[in-house]
């Protein structure tokens, strides 16, 4: 590039473009013919006040945005920064300039196109739209000569900042809670991807965040980097825009170099359906050793995490300073956390001899143990209540019960047993939180009896089963006998038939019912009965 040409380049920097124009015609015309000397597309980027913010010169083809975080925005829901570049090549708007405006939330995106002799042609733009119209989120406007631009920009940005703002107050009527939109992207088959996508929503539900959306995108082969395509991510961000989410949440484990991809496109906090259950169980855990569980279960989730060097980091952690000189500052962060496992690990070994310790007295006065195991919402806690009298939460959320709770039972034949509530299962469990849990869930290797708790009312509850069936053999728990209880009988779409189907394999019962307890107690009885038998 030629000095002069350098020259006028700066000197644009410094310009102020007319405010009420999408460009002013001369910054258009000397746009114009620099870009056509030097063959390649220059940007400005220029703030709602007509500032030219920024000036970027780029390839033939292609201009590469540079992270705009640190330009002052207008204060509303369009980023307050429109983008006017001039395409030598003689195209208008091109897929990629789309992606801009949409990723960017521009205010509004402008092509140029050159004329042979390197002049003005015609000023092409797009800008975003606050609801769909013919199910696109954007639309053009008619190409003008820049000298000849009738419509105020004004105007057109305070009518779109406007309608957004209406749009979304009336949308939002309780505003402290996440507002989210659940992404699964999926090469499963269509109804495991769909059971699990609303079990994604129930999750969310259940920590308090409200769904505004969900996709479902099923792909033989997952996009490596970004796991949906950049078509789709895009279109979710309008979504995203237009109803005013500031979370977006997968249904699949993102690995480290995903979050970052798909957080250089965007501003909304990301997370995976394994930080959405850590997070739960953060919120829940009541007991010291559930949180110091829940505690170790999350810091080794972040642990391999900690290698990007991005601020998608301190998004993903929420406050872990994840940015600094180098690699100083996350190797200082990395040591920390190490540091901090560790004295968790000592912590919980100490909490686990002691609960052995208060076990081994308990053995001594020999009351058999039935521990309720079973997935999330199946009924255990409310089992537990209608058995015992007793009043611990139950409640239509996942995870209600995190803390192992005990209480005694008296068999209507004297028989006295301890019960115990646990955790509650589900598919895609966290590994990290299940080594976390391990302790509390080895416990139920004490156990004489299983009783698996089912939800017959949930159409997935066969899915539910093997889930549950296939952990109680990671845990070691197989060779205990078993009872399996089908609940919610009350709730279950085709009654007769579920119970004929379930009475093969266990007892049906409904746990909010005392009276439908009988078939239950009898059985467990028998059970326990066998098991205690002497050799
Ligand atoms: N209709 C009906 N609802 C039930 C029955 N048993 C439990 N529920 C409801 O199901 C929901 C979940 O019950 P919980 O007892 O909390 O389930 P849980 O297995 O302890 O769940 P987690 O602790 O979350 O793992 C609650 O809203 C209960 O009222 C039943 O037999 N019939
Ligand atoms: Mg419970």
């Amino acid at each position: 590039m030629k000095k002069n040409q350098l020259r006028l380049l700066e000197r644009l920097a410094g310009k102020k473009s007319h405010r009420d124009l999408i460009i002013s015609p001369e910054i258009a015309r000397t746009l114009c013919e620099l870009s056509f000397q030097i063959n390649r597309q220059i940007g400005l980027l220029i703030h709602r006040s007509g500032q030219i913010e920024m000036v970027i010169v780029g390839t033939f083809s292609g201009l590469m945005i540079p992270q705009l975080n640190a330009i002052r925005t207008a204060g509303g829901r369009l980023r307050g920064l429109r983008l006017v570049h001039t395409h030598p090549g003689g195209e208008d708007i091109s897929d990629d300039d789309l992606m801009d405006l949409l990723f960017l939330r521009l205010d509004l995106l402008s092509v140029l196109k050159i004329t042979a002799d390197g002049l003005p042609e015609r000023l092409y733009s797009v800008h975003l739209l606050p609801a769909d119209t013919a199910g696109r989120g954007w639309t053009f406007l008619p190409p003008v000569h820049p000298a000849n631009q009738k419509e105020s920009f004004e105007d057109l940005i305070n009518a779109l900042e406007g309608e957004f703002t209406r749009l979304q107050r009336a949308r939002t009527i309780e505003r402290r809670e996440d507002r989210a939109i659940l992404v699964s992207v999926s090469a499963e088959a269509k109804i495991v991807a769909e059971e699990s996508l609303g079990e994604l929503v129930e999750l969310a539900r259940s920590d308090n965040i409200e769904v505004l959306h969900t996709v479902l995108q099923r792909q033989r082969h997952l996009n490596p980097r970004l796991i949906v395509g950049k078509g789709k991510l895009a279109e979710i961000m309008i979504r995203a825009l237009q109803l005013d989410a500031n979370l977006l949440i997968f249904d699949q484990e993102l690995n480290p170099s995903q979050i970052r991809s798909i957080t250089d496109f965007t501003d909304l906090r990301v997370i995976d359906r394994t930080q959405l259950i850590l997070d739960i169980f953060a919120h829940r855990a009541m007991s010291r050793e559930g949180k110091l569980q829940v505690e170790m279960a999350q810091l080794k989730y972040m642990l391999p995490r900690l290698s990007t060097r991005d601020d998608a980091l301190s998004r993903l952690t929420g406050g872990i300073g994840a940015r600094g000189p180098g690699e100083t500052r996350l190797e200082i962060d990395r040591r920390r956390i190490s540091d901090r496992l560790a004295r968790l690990s000592g912590e919980l070994k100490a909490i686990a001899s002691e609960r052995y310790r208060r076990r081994s007295k308990r053995r001594k006065k020999d009351l058999p143990v039935i521990s309720l195991v079973g997935y999330t919402n199946a009924g255990k806690s409310t089992l537990l209540n209608t058995l015992t009298h007793s009043d611990i939460v139950a409640e239509d959320k996942l995870f209600a019960t995190l803390d192992p709770t005990s209480r005694r039972l008296r068999f209507p034949t004297e028989m006295e047993v301890i019960i115990t509530d646990t955790v509650g299962f589900i598919r895609h469990l966290p590994d990290t939180l299940l080594q976390a849990f391990k302790a509390t869930l080895e416990e139920l290797q004490e156990a004489d009896l299983l009783v698996h708790v089912i939800d017959l009312s949930n159409p997935a509850y066969r899915e539910q089963m093997a889930v549950v069936d296939k952990l109680l053999n990671e845990l070691e728990l197989g060779d205990i006998p078993c009872l399996r209880v089908f609940n919610k009988i009350d709730k279950a779409p085709y009654p007769v038939q579920a119970r004929a189907e379930a009475e093969k394999e266990g007892v049906v019962i409904s746990a909010i019912d005392p009276g439908t307890l009988a078939p239950f107690l009898e059985r467990a009885e028998r059970m326990m009965g066998k098991a205690l038998a002497p050799m």
